[in-house]
């Protein structure tokens, strides 16, 4: 369907590293000289998490806990042992002290070795182990630091000695990107306020960030009365607070260090950090959801199944890709009807789409039987792969899994983000579309990757779509973190003044009638392209 011979696709970068995770407080070690070994790492950045925890025999929490969530969520997970703890679902029978000696040199063969992004701490029991794990992290530059202050089991027992409190507060608080207590260790923390409130995690969060850390996130799961398990963070100037489902289950022996190491290997994979809780409170949450009956102990709190995804097919956490906003911005979003009109098969009309410079594909077939659109879906994956461009399917989570799609687009009346976050798992792209700022919080929470705003301008392809106008879009934009792509009514005519708006984070925009509704689709596609990228220049 080439109407002139094609210009060289433009390749777009992978996302940014987690450069943004440096720590000021921390000094950068120069980069380790070996040659070999640097090619290698800028080949094959691999996420990688070292623990610094206990081990849990029961294998619920602890490090056993920290290298399962992380495997899960695909980043490496490295492990230094400070304590052995005999556990299980009953309790704690005993702790064995790792010698100080023996946690240094693991400190050393680790950090000397491997290229670790994210170090996250659990059971440090002694101030003389903290005393030299800050010793480490001053040694050996690493890109964040997550501390969860593990001081008592979720049985009750003591994990820790009292004179550690000190030191977590003036030595590892300073340098740490966030730390997440419990309520029941903000409080022990804070030499023993009561937290019962909302108001009263609040208050705790800023108390904690007065010691040091970027952030604070003080969990609520085991505050009484509530049908949700509301955690509160706190960044220094605002508050956000996490709400989630409070899942009736006895199996949560673990979920502290299950949410801390989450958070550690969302930050590996090159996550913000509010991103980076979100995304561990959702595995958490389903972690939870999934094994509320699982049966494992005789005792009163089980273990829960970290690699619940393995069940829930198809889980291909090798291909996890990361999504990257620049591929919003020339978004090309297909229509059968359109095509039928001028003769395209939707294979042709996406293979034209990328031929003029499209960055993201949409499917959406609205008129199209299951069957056929599977078929067309499969075939139109096998194009979008071979051109790096990313294929996302509207609405239909099952063809998007049948065909192993990139992602999928779902709005206000379609099932929710986060049920669709559930099915396709934290490597595949997620949009919502949005008209409000309250649609693009909930959107955020829900574990979005983008938000599709519109209409901007009047549009006939979607009936009885209202118009937002420049000033609805930028509500939104400036309502959320996210990446957002502008929708409806885009044309050559007026695509430049809406990237001119210059809000950062409206990434492009998508398009229907204009690229599809048209004989040739390429030329359109590459005047359109052309036109964006002029006003990128200018911007
Ligand atoms: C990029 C993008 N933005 C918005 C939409 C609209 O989605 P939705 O509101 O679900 O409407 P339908 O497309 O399903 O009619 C979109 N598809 N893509
Ligand atoms: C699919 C869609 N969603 C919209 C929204 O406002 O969310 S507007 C729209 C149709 C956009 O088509 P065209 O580029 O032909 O105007
Ligand atoms: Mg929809």
């Amino acid at each position: 369907m080439s109407c002139s011979p094609p210009p060289p696709i433009l390749r777009l970068h992978p996302p940014s590293s987690i450069s943004s995770f440096s720590s000021p407080r921390r000094p950068h070690l120069s980069p380790r000289t070996c040659p070999w070994r640097l090619a290698a790492a800028r080949e094959m950045p691999w996420p990688h998490v070292l623990t610094v925890a206990g081990s849990d025999s029961s294998a619920g929490a602890g490090i056993q806990a920290d290298v399962k969530a992380c495997a899960a969520l695909g980043a490496y997970c490295s492990s230094v042992i400070t304590a052995v703890t005999a556990q299980n679902t009953a309790g704690v029978q005993g702790v064995h002290l790792v010698p100080e000696e023996l946690i240094r040199e693991q400190l050393q063969s680790v950090l000397s070795d491997m290229s670790v992004d994210v170090v996250k701490t659990g059971m440090l029991p002694s101030a003389g182990i903290i005393k030299i794990l800050c010793e480490s992290l001053q040694k050996f530059s690493v890109k964040a630091l997550v501390v969860d202050p593990v001081m008592v089991s979720t049985s009750g027992d003591s994990l820790s000695d009292p004179s550690t409190l000190t030191y977590y507060r003036d030595e590892l608080f300073a340098m740490a990107d966030i730390v997440t207590p419990n309520v029941k260790e903000a409080s022990k923390l804070l030499g023993g306020v009561s937290l019962h409130t909302i108001a009263d995690m609040r208050d705790a969060a800023e108390s904690i960030y007065k010691f040091g850390p970027r952030y604070v996130l003080v969990k609520g799961g085991d505050m009484p009365d509530s049908s949700e398990a509301i955690d509160v963070f706190y960044d220094g100037k605002e508050f956000v607070e996490f709400r989630g489902h409070r899942i009736k289950t006895h199996n949560t022996h673990g979920t502290g260090c299950t949410l801390a190491s989450s958070i550690a290997a969302e930050l590996a994979k090159g996550s913000s950090m509010l991103n980076a809780v979100q995304v561990a409170k959702n595995f958490v949450e389903s972690a939870l959801h999934h094994s509320k009956d699982l049966v494992i102990g005789n005792g009163p709190q089980g273990p829960f199944d970290h690699l619940f995804r393995l069940k829930c097919p198809p889980y291909n956490i090798g291909s996890e890709r990361r999504f990257n906003p620049d591929s919003l911005f020339l978004y090309a979003v297909t229509d059968s009807r359109m095509n039928k009109r001028w003769g395209h098969s939707i294979e042709d009309a996406v293979k034209a789409a990328i031929e003029g410079g499209a960055t993201i594909v949409q499917l959406r077939e609205k008129d199209i039987e299951s069957r056929a659109f599977l078929e067309a879906a499969k075939a139109c994956m096998d194009i979008c792969r071979s051109s790096g461009v990313p294929l996302l399917i509207n609405d239909r989570v099952d063809i998007a899994l049948a065909c192993n799609a990139d992602g999928v687009h779902v709005g206000q009346s379609d099932i929710s983000a986060r049920e669709v976050r559930e099915l396709l798992g934290p490597g595949k792209i997620i949009g919502v579309s949005c008209k409000t700022p309250a649609q693009a919080e909930q959107a955020w929470r829900d574990g979005a990757d983008y938000l599709g705003c519109g209409g901007v301008f009047p549009t006939t392809t979607k009936a009885n779509n209202p118009t937002l106008g420049f000033e609805g879009l930028k509500a939104v934009c400036l309502a959320s973190k996210l990446p957002v792509v502008a929708i409806g009514g885009i044309n050559a005519t007026n695509a430049g003044s809406v990237m001119e708006l210059g809000v950062p984070n409206l990434k492009g925009v998508a398009v229907v009638s204009a690229l599809f509704d048209r004989e040739c689709v390429s030329t359109e596609t590459r005047n359109l392209r052309s036109i964006l990228t002029s006003v990128r220049c200018l911007a």
